[in-house]
């Protein structure tokens, strides 16, 4: 792969509108920085407090050789600080470093920076610019691209956001080797969803070159990273705002991220998305879209990538209520995300009540069976 198919550009409306880099060091950040101006700019890299031990003073030599000032913004990792409280606490920090409208903040860190970071710049003096710098497979693969920014609140996923997007994303795949295992996987329950959703060959070589990818091998990761890079950008291209085929993406959330309210962020994101995708692929089979092999190769593709595919310890009645307070919920119904084959989905209105009690059974009893 040569420089000019590491640099993906996502277009809005006809332009050219930011950048994706897939390096692996931050040597080229720079130069992916010039177009934004940055010499006279202040910008707060905005980490939680595991990347900031691991990688703060390395970004931060990087960024202040070529910019006006560089200050740091530092909270506890982990879901759970992922608030408006957190939010107030950046607020503060830029109005005390007398941050203004041409000031910038880059995202340093996974999905919960990002998101968190992304809402901040998104209503700090009504916009200002950021950059995502994604840290995890998670974030590099699915949230660093496409705009959606937000917090929680009270434990309701995602509940308060904007659509507001990078300036830059700007990933180095090297620093994935730091990540916990269970993290990695995490990563791997999006990228398998994206398989499922939109690309077929894509699901097939995840499950061939299963061993590459678990072992880190730089060219399978780079292979991977940058297939589900054009997978989610052609999905925020067509459907930036989410109209249309944008809700593909939250295949496996609706039951995923009532799976993670409920577990109280003990599972990690993509650990109930791989739980959710498995409830979602089992109503897909009930309705005749999927076979039972096909189910079957889902569920070993999964553990295969140390995924949990069931859980325990949840009243199925509590993940139906939770399930109606998804985003997705359109005039009382739910917009649930199914397959109609692999490779493809459907959104669809009419999953009722005894059926998503169904699909979460599977789920919860198929823990039982581990
Ligand atoms: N905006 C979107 O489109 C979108 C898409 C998918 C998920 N999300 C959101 O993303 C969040 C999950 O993101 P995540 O999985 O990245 O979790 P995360 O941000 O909590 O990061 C996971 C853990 O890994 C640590 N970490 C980060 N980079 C590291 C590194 N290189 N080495 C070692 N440790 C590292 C973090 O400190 C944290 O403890 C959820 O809140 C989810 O809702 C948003
Ligand atoms: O980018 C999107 O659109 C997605 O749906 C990606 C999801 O992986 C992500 O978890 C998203 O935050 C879920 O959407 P939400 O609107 O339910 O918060
Ligand atoms: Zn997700």
């Amino acid at each position: 792969m040569d420089q000019k198919d590491k640099i993906l550009d996502v277009k809005k409306d006809g332009n050219y509108s930011y950048s994706i880099w897939l390096e692996p060091d931050f040597q080229k950040l720079p130069e992916a920085l010039e177009q934004l101006h940055v010499s006279g700019r202040k910008l707060c890299i905005v980490s939680d407090s595991n990347v900031d031990t691991l990688y703060g003073t390395q970004l931060k030599d990087v960024l202040s050789g070529i910019c006006g000032k560089v200050t740091s913004y530092v909270f506890p990792a982990g879901e759970e600080h992922k608030t408006l409280d957190t939010v107030r606490n950046l607020y503060e920090h830029l109005i005390l470093e007398k941050f203004d409208r041409k000031d910038m903040l880059v995202a340093f860190g996974g999905g919960v920076v990002g998101d968190l970071t992304g809402f901040t710049a998104a209503t700090y003096l009504r916009g200002i610019d950021f950059i995502q710098v994604p840290t995890t497979l998670l974030s590099q693969v699915d949230s660093s691209i496409g705009g959606k920014t937000g917090v929680d609140f009270d434990a309701y996923k995602n509940m308060v956001g904007a659509f507001h997007m990078p300036r830059l994303v700007y990933m180095n795949l090297n620093l994935l080797r730091s990540l916990p295992d269970r993290q990695f996987a995490s990563g791997m329950g999006e990228i398998i969803k994206h398989g499922l959703i939109q690309d077929p060959a894509y699901y097939s070589w995840l499950t061939e070159h299963y061993q590459e990818v678990m072992d880190k091998q730089y060219e399978a990761l780079l292979t991977m990273v940058e297939g589900s890079c054009r997978i989610k950008r052609h999905v925020v291209e067509e459907d930036p705002t989410e109209q249309g085929i944008r809700a593909w993406l939250n295949f496996g959330h609706t039951i995923g991220h009532a799976v993670e309210k409920l577990k109280n962020f003990t599972l990690s994101h993509g650990e109930c998305v791989a739980i959710g995708c498995m409830a979602a692929a089992y109503l897909s089979e009930k309705r005749g879209k999927l076979t039972e092999s096909e189910l079957k190769d889902i569920r070993k593709v999964l553990k295969s990538y140390q995924l949990p595919v069931c859980t325990e310890g949840l009243d199925a009645e509590k993940i139906l209520s939770a399930t109606k307070h998804d985003k997705k919920m359109d005039a009382g119904k739910i917009k649930f995300v199914l397959l109609s084959r692999i490779g493809e989905a459907y959104v669809t209105k009419d999953v009722t009540d005894d059926e998503i009690l169904d699909a979460v059974r599977y789920i919860l009893e198929d823990g039982k069976d581990e």
